[in-house]
């Protein structure tokens, strides 16, 4: 059971080093960059913070989005040389519209050919570098095409077959088809490792998920960011709550480690968006976690967790 990957989900604006250590610390034993554009990267170079890679959250998996097969082998040749991540992925799940306008993410689905182009081209430098390569996607752009995308991956030499079982269409709506996972599993059986995400809420949930799909891998997305101590409670196979200290001391720990890189502007404006989730079912919400997000400076931030940890005590 503990050979199984339970790993961090990349999600943009989220997954920085910062958080991706917190989660490695909590037991995730694998981590993801969110999806980083080849283009961007080729003109701004890997000097960003959200490049910044620590030797805590590792194995890390880098995750580049593009269309153009050339910048996108500079991008991960400059990635693997420099960063020196556990993994290269590639994103072709993402539906968002700024990056289906771009050919990439999800909009690849809907061009196979350029698909194994670049899955065969990025495998082959991943190999070249001595790590190995996955592509994380979806069952489509619009309607479910698993069985023809797979066979793409797979003749490309792609290592790893990372699947959220929505179309793109879908975007998060419906169930995650968790039983496509265990029909990719089947199909790549002996070729090809088989990770899935979706739709993991609790420890309950991990167990029925690797029973029924056979994957050797799972992502947790937003319920990492809501109970990050998931990790946890699949390393100890114990389910525990953490009552809002608990959840103060995440946050405190995840801004020590933003300290690390981060101006106190940008800590500020960081530990808001992840505020909002990790105090998500805390009492009091409504009144509190308006002034909070308000907060013009440090101490009034902590200031108003304390409080309001106080008075739900
Ligand atoms: C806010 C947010 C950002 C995401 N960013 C990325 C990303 O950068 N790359 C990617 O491959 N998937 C991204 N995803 C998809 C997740 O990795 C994951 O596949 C999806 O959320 C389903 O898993 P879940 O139900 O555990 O959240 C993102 C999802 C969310 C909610």
């Amino acid at each position: 059971m503990s050979k199984r990957i339970v790993a961090l989900a990349p999600l943009a604006g989220f997954t920085e080093s910062a958080f991706r250590r917190l989660s490695r610390e909590l037991g995730a034993n694998l981590t993801w960059t969110e999806l980083v554009s080849a283009d961007a990267l080729l003109a701004k170079g890997l000097d960003l913070p959200n490049s910044y890679v620590s030797a805590a959250e590792r194995p890390i998996r880098f995750q580049l989005h593009g269309y153009d097969e050339k910048k996108l082998a500079k991008a991960a040749e400059l990635v693997l040389t420099k960063i020196r991540p556990d993994g290269l992925d590639l994103n072709a799940g993402c539906p968002a519209p700024k990056v289906l306008k771009t050919g990439g993410g999800a909009a690849l689905l809907g061009d196979l050919p350029r698909l194994f182009r670049l899955a065969r081209t990025l495998s082959e430098i991943s190999h070249g570098f001595g790590v190995d390569f996955s592509v994380k996607f979806r069952l489509g752009l619009k309607e479910d095409q698993l069985e023809k995308i797979a066979e793409t991956l797979l003749k490309a030499g792609v290592d790893i077959l990372v699947l959220h079982p929505r179309t793109a269409k879908q975007g998060f709506s419906g169930k995650a088809r968790w039983e496509r996972i265990k029909d990719l599993a089947i199909l790549a059986k002996g070729k090809a490792q088989v990770y899935g995400s979706g739709d993991i809420t609790c420890l309950k949930d991990l167990g029925i998920f690797f029973g029924e799909t056979k994957a050797q891998g799972v992502l947790i997305g937003r319920a990492a960011l809501t109970r990050t101590w998931i990790f946890a409670e699949w390393k100890l196979a114990q389910e525990f709550e953490l009552n809002f200290y608990g959840r103060l001391s995440l946050l405190r720990k995840l801004d020590f480690y933003l300290s690390e890189y981060r101006s106190q502007e940008e800590r500020l404006r960081i530990l808001k968006t992840f505020a909002p989730k990790f105090l998500k079912s805390m009492p009091y919400k409504r009144k509190f976690l308006p002034l909070i997000l308000k907060a013009k400076d440090f101490e009034f931030f902590w200031k108003g967790l304390e409080y309001w940890a106080e008075t739900c005590r």
